[in-house]
């Protein structure tokens, strides 16, 4: 019988070369935090050449860069997972199966699959969020509940069977130093899907002041918020009022800012210049922005949980133009850029059309007074969604009597909205 020392020579060097697989790993990854750290604080401004090789956490995990920001796909060096709560981190090397894996805390909402949504309690909000955890998504929602509830937010999570996916933080994106503690707590979004701010037309004829207070400023904080925290995707939330007085149906290459009747839709005009004026700049240019013009979404959730709280396009739909949003900027790779989108039906509905359909819906006789129009009403825009088709893959499917049947629904189930 042999005795045990003649393993000890085969242990001893798998053990220095586990040691050594180790050591390397644990070098690999400290020079990419350096190399990160290197690229946010901007220390490293000289120009990459094609031959320099660098870190990067890609989406299968940390891997050898070209330097020209592509990656081999042979280059990988470790997988990384993201758990409920942790990171895991596994070497691609086949001798170390298991014994690396080694799961890193992080705070609760930080995933590489996170979505930050502002304004995600309100009515297209929450749809999207909804699309969003059955896409396999996490999503963070920062909204101040203006003119929401965050029952809406828990109906989302019911439906969906992951209420863990849905991570709410209530806080008004006025108050930069409550975004800043998201960001700093939650970090790590892979976009943000931006809806948050006040759409009442008449309102904003009234109170100007306070539209552009709160729509401008709130926009700016949550840009400088991803900016300094190297979130790059942002899909925006605007709206057919930028149009003003073009002629429908509209496509995305008209003119906007002319005629625009009110001072809402200034601010979702201003907002696009923002954003494009930084997505041309140095700083943002690797950017992906995706901004979607709706034109008036109608509709509710078919399980009737979700809608519009009383506090034509199509609703759902819309929804689902955001994660076709999403897949577009992702699958633009590293090439940045600003693209905008109609999301509409394509076809204008009267009002007189809808107060029939809704009769229809409901079996009940509506009753109405033809009045003088709203201030800052237009009287007639409808789009052309025909890029959306072409380029998104995207159509609204639903015709006025689905839309209006789903928002019966809800009503009928929901006749106070969310109480
Ligand atoms: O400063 C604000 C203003 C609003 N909200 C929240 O943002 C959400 C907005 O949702 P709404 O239901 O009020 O609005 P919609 O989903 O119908 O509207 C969306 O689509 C509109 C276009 O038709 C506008 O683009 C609007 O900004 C966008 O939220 C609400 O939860 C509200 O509480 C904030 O968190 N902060």
């Amino acid at each position: 019988m042999k005795g045990l020392g003649q393993y000890a020579a085969p242990i001893f060097m798998g053990a220095s070369l586990l040691y050594a697989l180790g050591q390397k790993h644990r070098e690999d990854l400290r020079k990419a935090r350096r190399d990160r750290a290197h690229n946010r604080y901007g220390k490293s401004r000289g120009k990459r050449t094609g031959s320099k090789k660098e870190m990067k956490l890609t989406e299968k995990g940390l891997a050898v860069g070209n330097g020209d920001g592509r990656t081999d796909p042979g280059s990988l060096l470790c997988a990384v997972y993201a758990g409920q709560d942790a990171l895991h981190v596994l070497p691609s090397h086949p001798l170390l199966p298991s014994l690396l894996r080694y799961p890193l805390p992080l705070s609760r909402g930080f995933s590489p699959t996170s979505i930050l949504v502002t304004g995600g309690a309100g009515y297209i909000g929450s749809h999207t969020v909804l699309l969003l955890v059955e896409a396999g998504y996490e999503v963070v929602v920062v909204d101040s509940l203006v003119n929401s509830c965050e029952e809406a937010l828990r109906r989302v999570g019911a439906l969906t069977g992951h209420p863990e996916k849905v991570i709410f933080c209530k806080a008004d994106l006025l108050d930069e130093q409550a975004l800043e503690s998201v960001f700093a707590t939650h970090g790590g979004f892979r976009a943000c899907v931006h809806f948050a701010g006040l759409k009442a037309v008449g309102e904003s004829v009234a109170k100007p002041l306070l539209y552009y207070a709160n729509n401008l400023t709130g926009t700016l904080h949550l840009l400088n918020a991803m900016h300094r925290h190297g979130c790059k995707i942002m899909v925006f939330s605007s709206s057919a009022t930028v149009y003003g007085s073009a002629q429908s149906p509209v496509t995305e290459d008209q003119p906007v800012g002319q005629g625009i009747t009110n001072p809402y839709g200034q601010t979702k005009y201003f907002i696009e210049k923002f954003l494009e004026d930084f997505q041309r700049s140095p700083e943002g240019k690797s950017w992906k922005v995706v901004i979607l013009r709706y034109f008036n979404p109608v509709g509710a959730h078919e399980s009737g949980r979700i809608g519009e709280d009383p506090s034509g396009s199509d609703l759902p739909a819309e929804a689902e133009g955001h994660l076709a949003a999403l897949d577009y900027a992702k699958a633009r790779g590293h090439h940045g850029g600003c693209f905008v989108f109609n999301l509409g039906t394509g076809k204008g509905y009267s009002v007189l059309e809808m107060v029939t359909a809704m009769e229809k819906a409901s079996g009940r006789k509506i009753n109405y007074v033809i009045g003088e129009r709203r201030p800052g009403d237009l009287d007639e825009v409808y789009s052309d969604p025909s890029k959306a088709e072409r380029e998104l893959g995207w159509k609204a499917t639903r015709g006025l009597d689905d839309m209006t049947r789903d928002l019966w629904r809800w009503q009928q189930q929901n006749p106070q909205g969310y109480i």
